[in-house]
């Protein structure tokens, strides 16, 4: 039984074919790159008059941040925060160690290429493999330590890149911590409810992923998908966006809605493992990022759960007679390899009782095209 997150991969290996067009020369979208026409349903920006369905900000330093918190993660699944305590340097620093790493010739990059059983490294998104067209856009998984990967990118010059992504993934590991005690505190849960927390509840055991996502401009966006729509197999999952749109969250009976750049906001998402523990509570968001005609976008995501082998279930706190279990429990790396086989099946694969009073389940998205 597989138990750390770095092997969550190996029963489930994607052979994915990293060849990448250089995407700065192309003038058409090729016709493997082409999804036909998006369902922009509903969309908003921040301040636009045309929706006023807008995700929620929340300001951490507000009293009611615990309040707004859990009222955001129960009707949205995700939102956006402020006054995080993340400095606009060490943001801007991993801004500038992604724009370096994807700006390198694409032979170079391949030197880092992710194997196919393997979590860390440069590729495709894992989830290509489930759809016949390509996504317009590049990734670089890191676990841990970045050392061995970029030592192949910048032989001369891995070791401040290094210290960038160190630093960013104590400070992202602190403040998903915060995060998971307001969003699970909203629902009466107290660190002596999680074990795996630790005595002082410091969350020390938790593991991550940070995925550095690029969207070069794209001659055609409303046929070409960024990233398709999925949810994170996460506990929570912390998202700096640059300064150009392109995250769209789906909602029940709205549809697609752009998640707007505010500068030095941080969006949050719930993930599966948090909507599991919550029991349902709390629905994991189905996103994806669509492209732009004339700007380059940058994301990073700050994939945050468990420790790899902690079995997650729902909270005993939430259940009762008329509450029973929605999901049996599972580890991270279990569910990792889980998602790697059913993809947007996965969670109704752990699943076990079927929606009750023919309520319609708030995460499936199996009745959502996620293509
Ligand atoms: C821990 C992880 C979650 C993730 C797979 C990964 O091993 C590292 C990358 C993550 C990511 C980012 C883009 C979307 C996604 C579905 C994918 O293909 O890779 C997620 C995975 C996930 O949350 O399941
Ligand atoms: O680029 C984005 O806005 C979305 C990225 C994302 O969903 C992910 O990395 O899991
Ligand atoms: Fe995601």
């Amino acid at each position: 039984m597989p138990l750390r997150l770095s092997d969550a991969f190996r029963a489930h290996p994607v052979h994915l074919c990293h060849k990448h067009p250089d995407f700065t020369s192309l003038q058409e979208l090729p016709d493997s790159y082409t999804w036909g026409q998006l369902d922009v349903e509903s969309s908003s920006s921040y301040g636009d008059s045309f929706s006023s369905e807008s995700v929620p900000v929340v300001d951490l330093s507000d009293p009611n941040a615990l309040t707004l918190v859990g009222h955001a993660c129960k009707t949205w699944g995700v939102f956006q925060v402020t006054n995080h305590s993340i400095s606009q340097n060490l943001l801007d620093d991993i801004e500038n160690t992604g724009r370096s790493l994807f700006s390198l010739p694409v032979q170079q990059k391949l030197k880092a290429a992710r194997s196919p059983d393997g979590v860390s490294g440069y590729g495709l998104a894992r989830i290509s493999s489930f759809f016949p067209k390509l996504m317009w856009s590049e990734g670089f998984t890191v676990v841990g330590s970045p050392l061995e990967q970029f030592r192949q990118l910048w032989p001369q010059d891995y070791g401040k890149f290094c210290d960038t992504i160190e630093e960013y993934e104590t400070e992202m590991k602190k403040l998903a911590g915060r995060l998971m005690w307001l969003m699970l505190g909203s629902l009466g849960i107290s660190k002596e409810d999680i074990k795996w927390a630790g005595p002082k509840g410091d969350l020390k055991g938790a593991s991550a992923a940070l995925q550095l996502n690029s969207y070069p401009a794209c001659p055609d966006p409303d046929r070409a998908m960024g990233l398709a729509a999925h949810t994170d197999s996460t506990l929570l999952t912390i998202l700096y966006q640059n300064n150009t749109s392109g995250l769209q969250v789906h909602r029940e009976g709205t549809g697609w809605v752009t998640v707007p750049p505010l500068p030095g906001a941080l969006v949050v998402n719930v993930g599966d493992l948090l909507h599991i523990l919550s029991n349902g509570s709390y629905p994991s968001v189905l996103h994806r990022a669509v492209v732009n005609r004339t700007r380059y976008r940058l994301s990073v995501a700050y994939l945050y759960g468990p420790p790899g082998s902690v079995q997650i279930s729902p909270l005993s706190k939430l259940l009762g007679p008329s509450r029973p279990p929605l999901y049996r429990p599972v580890t991270w790396t279990e569910y990792l390899g889980t998602k790697a086989k059913h993809f947007n099946k996965a969670l109704s694969s752990v699943r076990l009782c079927a929606p009750l009073n023919g309520l319609v389940d708030v995460n499936d998205h199996n009745r959502v095209q996620v293509g």
